[in-house]
């Protein structure tokens, strides 16, 4: 939270604090970049390697602000180690950038390294208590054991159907208009989370709910690699004034906060208003605020309250609508850019379903080259490439190098799944090079990390595989994915661009998506009709 003070004050007042501020922390910080440079303690072994950093300010200058994952990849090979060290100020960070280095500290040696750092950038932001930044302890466990169980695998399954709806309702939208794909696939991802999470519906292509969420997306996938802001990195700095020209990061935390505040208050204003009416505790939030209510009336207190509720349904909208929406523009990016990725994956829909009906969610467990297909996109871009960092709870050791109590740990997806030592060729998409070499293929080991590692691993991940896979299914019987054409008739000349701050994900781009055939629109128009007043 910003110091009241500081909203309440003239703009002559708050330049004097602020520089007093600056002036004070300044101070501070070099207090603490002299002791830890002077007062450095003998440690049991070597810290992993690390590139030199700069006089006080260590590497906080050293690693670039747009996609550092790069760089690190790049170091790593520099160094040769699969672990790297960098220090600013006291703040210390690992990266890992190689899956057996993330296996054995994240998964094996899991219950060391199950913290997170302190996002304060995000506390910022104004969020409630969410699963996804709490630090580890009883808060955390709460949490975990309130939201874990109702997306596990056999429970997720539940939903499937609704899933399967939304995939249709998709499909239809971009083919009815085969220029505005994106907001078909924005509107799906929201529906489907809004739904589990509140159990409210999105109306239409201009419901609120999807404005809301794509806000708060751009808020949180715009703000650069969790931790590593100037507030993470020294917390004082969040009192200074945001409009110090290096306060760039804690400008955007302002801007953003209304997106966050809304994400998070208005669904679940909606959901209690509605659960009034129509209980139905399938729903989340309508689950847990009845539980807290029956716990309230019998005079036990529930440990999981309502601000607890509000953070955790929050979470789950916020974690499950724009990855799911980004790695569908990453299937249609891909599908666009390999016409003979597309006709293969779309035969094997025609050859295992038919042209007859449309895939249901049973169907996708029989469509190994469709599933390689979404394999292969999770590894040509990871959206998370640096993971969302771990903490360490205690010193440790490994392969010889000493990792102390309480560094922050990015796992280098990026450079896993780019790992030209693993995947030949690693910049090319290509499903096929996870067949065994007898079937044409080369044999590599499908993607590990793209839902993170260990004991923080992603909750929802088997519900969004389960939305990626069905609707990956629906596109590939329905829609024919083409390239832009240029004025001469031609495919016009396209590049993608990509933001890596933060999110790796591709920018809005155009995509032709046409009706697959008469009979396909046909299909697609016969099951919404049938579906149109199915409850889910
Ligand atoms: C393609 C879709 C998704 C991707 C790529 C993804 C990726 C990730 C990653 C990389 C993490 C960090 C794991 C770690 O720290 O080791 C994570 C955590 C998390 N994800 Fe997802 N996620 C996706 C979908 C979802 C969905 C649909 C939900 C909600 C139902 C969700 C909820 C969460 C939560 C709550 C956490 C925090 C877990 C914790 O800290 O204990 N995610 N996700």
């Amino acid at each position: 939270m910003a110091k009241p003070g500081f909203l309440d004050s003239t703009p002559r007042d708050s330049a004097v604090f602020g520089l007093l501020g600056l002036a004070l922390a300044v101070a501070g910080y070099c207090l603490v970049g002299l002791v830890v440079l002077f007062g450095k303690k003998k440690t049991p072994a070597p810290l992993p390697p690390s590139p030199p950093g700069e006089f006080l300010l260590g590497h906080y200058r050293v690693v670039p602000v747009d996609a550092p994952f790069k760089r690190y990849a790049e170091w790593g090979i520099e160094y040769n180690s699969d672990v790297l060290y960098f220090e600013t100020f006291g703040t210390k960070w690992i990266v890992l950038n190689s899956l057996r280095a993330a296996v054995e500290l994240l998964e094996k040696r899991g219950a060391k390294y199950a913290d997170r750092p302190r996002f304060v950038m995000f506390e910022e932001m104004g969020w409630s208590p969410t699963l996804t930044w709490l630090r580890w302890g009883p808060q955390y466990q709460l949490h975990r054991r309130a939201l874990q169980p109702p997306f596990a695998k056999a429970r997720v399954k539940q939903y499937t159907g609704m899933q399967r709806k939304e995939a249709l309702i998709c499909c239809k939208s971009m083919v009815e208009d085969t220029t505005n794909w994106l907001q078909a696939v924005r509107r799906c991802s929201v529906a489907i989370v809004l739904k589990i999470a509140y159990g409210l519906d999105v109306d239409g292509p201009q419901s609120p709910w999807i404005d809301l969420a794509e806000k708060s997306a751009t808020a949180i996938g715009k703000a650069g690699a969790p931790g590593s802001s100037i507030m993470d990195l020294f917390p004082l700095t969040r009192y200074l004034p945001d409009w110090l020209p290096f306060m760039e990061r804690l400008r955007y935390a302002h801007t953003w906060r209304a997106a966050i505040q809304n994400i998070t208050e208005l669904p679940f204003r909606a959901s209690l208003t509605q659960m009034a009416s129509n209980l139905d505790r399938r729903f989340f939030t309508h689950n847990g605020v009845a539980s807290y209510q029956e716990n309230d009336k019998g005079n036990s207190q529930s440990s999981f309250g309502l601000e607890d509720i509000k953070g955790a349904a929050a979470t789950v909208l916020i974690a499950g609508n724009d990855t799911t929406a980004a790695t569908v523009m990453l299937l249609i990016l891909y599908l666009m850019q390999n016409p003979h990725v597309q006709r293969k994956a779309q035969e094997e829909v025609d050859r295992i379903v038919g042209r007859d009906r449309l895939p249901t969610w049973e169907d996708t467990s029989n469509l190994p080259y469709m599933n390689l297909v979404l394999q292969e996109t999770y590894r040509m871009n990871p959206l998370s490439p640096l993971g969302i960092p771990h903490a360490s709870i205690e010193d440790d050791v490994y392969d010889g190098m000493f990792i102390p109590k309480g560094t922050i740990i990015y796992q280098n997806v990026w450079a896993m799944f780019h790992d030209a030592s693993v995947y030949a060729e690693p910049f090319r998409f290509w499903p096929e090079r996870y067949l065994p070499r007898e079937e044409g293929g080369s044999g590599e080991p499908l993607p590990v990390g793209n839902f993170g590692f260990g004991r923080r691993i992603c909750i929802g991940r088997n519900l969004a595989e389960n939305s990626l896979l069905i609707v990956l299914a629906t596109m590939l019987a329905t829609v024919d994915i083409g390239w832009p054409l240029g004025p001469d008739g031609k495919p016009a000349p396209f590049e993608p661009e990509w933001s890596f701050r933060g999110q790796a994900t591709v920018m809005p781009f155009e995509a032709i998506v046409t009706s697959r055939s008469r009979k396909s629109e046909e299909l697609l128009n016969a099951e919404l009709d049938i579906l149109e007043n199915t409850v889910f």
